[in-house]
């Protein structure tokens, strides 16, 4: 080939690089805290952001967090990432838009975002089905000691049928009190019904009569709740009214059959008072999905108990809905740095 031409080409490949180079760097910079199912948000992103990502699936340290979003114009993160003033002062004020893998925001400062003209994204309704399964199926753990008569099988404890062995606490004609009776509350309600138990009740601060009529449940005070109820499933989000509302007061208004259930928050409870009251049979069981802290500590006394099932933090973990809730996290930055309506902004 001539060496003009030859010249040209290289001008040519050179100019298209340069462009290419432009174009990236105009573009918005978002960082992932998170890998996510199949790419699935993150295929979003990348088609009009530069996306750097943390890719392991152990949470991001923090002082990698701090490195890594600096000069970022959107975070997207999840519940185990402490979103706070530092880190948005790590960022800069060219933040836009933190939206986090998550319904639940306690773990964002919200206040702080918001001082800053800082959206902030998150992804609720997605999650309410698969939020709901999960607590029916651990509550079903729990009251039929699923996993107490599994290990039976195992461990030759299992010598013959008998009458009263591995027996538990039926759903049936009991009385059923959730805390809490936002979207996951309702579901979880809904898939309860079937099992015919004698009543729901719900507490909350807000009466909601047209969603309670349909699953007929009755609205009862926290004290009525704690007192009458044979299963008492937690629903509400964490905030400061409802920390460590489950305290040793509460566990002991409660009836000695009764059977604790926790799929909101690790927070809502404080958990000595929870290991005592399971100790002492002071109620009956307790199943919980979240903890204080996440992971709970092999060495926690929560583990020697034998009436208890603890699950890691699963309540949402099913591949569609996680995939989902990618896309609408990608979906709510792509909104915010376009300056559109979010599908979910925290307001
Ligand atoms: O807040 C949430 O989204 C759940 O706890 C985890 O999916």
């Amino acid at each position: 080939m001539h060496k003009i031409q030859l010249r040209h080409i290289q001008q040519a490949k050179c100019l298209v690089q340069l462009l290419h180079k432009a174009t990236m760097s105009s573009l918005p910079s978002v960082f992932v805290t998170r890998p996510d199912v199949d790419n699935s948000g993150l295929e979003l992103l990348r088609k009009s952001c530069n996306v750097t990502s943390w890719s392991q699936t152990i949470p991001v340290p923090r002082d990698e967090l701090l490195r890594q979003v600096k000069g970022k114009d959107a975070l997207y993160c999840a519940l185990t990432d402490k979103i706070d003033a530092d880190v948005l002062d790590a960022a800069g004020a060219q933040l836009k838009c933190v939206a986090t893998i998550s319904v639940g925001f306690e773990h964002i400062d919200v206040q702080e975002c918001k001082k800053r003209g800082i959206r902030v994204g998150y992804t609720p309704d997605v999650l309410t089905d698969a939020t709901a399964e999960l607590t029916l199926a651990l509550l079903l753990a729990t009251n039929r000691r699923l996993f107490e008569a599994n290990k039976q099988v195992y461990n030759g404890g299992w010598k013959s049928w008998a009458p009263m062995w591995m027996c538990g606490q039926g759903l049936k004609n009991s009385r059923v009190g959730l805390y809490g009776f936002g979207r996951i509350g309702q579901e979880i309600a809904a898939r309860i019904l079937p099992f015919k138990p004698s009543q729901i009740t719900y507490t909350t601060r807000t009466a909601r009569p047209a969603e309670a009529a349909k699953v007929n449940a009755q609205l009862v005070d926290f004290d009525e709740m704690l007192c009458l109820s044979d299963f008492i499933v937690v629903c509400c989000s964490l905030t400061p009214d409802t920390k460590e509302i489950f305290n040793a007061s509460a566990f002991k208004k409660m009836k000695p059959n009764c059977i604790f259930i926790n799929t909101a928050r690790g927070g809502v409870v404080d958990q000595n008072a929870l290991y005592d009251a399971l100790l002492s049979k002071r109620i009956l069981a307790a199943g919980l999905d979240v903890t204080t802290p996440e992971p709970l500590p092999l060495d926690d006394p929560l583990l020697k108990l034998e009436n208890i099932v603890i699950l890691p933090h699963i309540g949402s973990a099913d591949i569609e809905t996680r995939k989902e809730m990618s896309r609408i996290t990608a979906r709510n930055i792509l909104a915010a740095l376009n300056g559109c309506q979010m599908e979910a902004e925290v307001i």
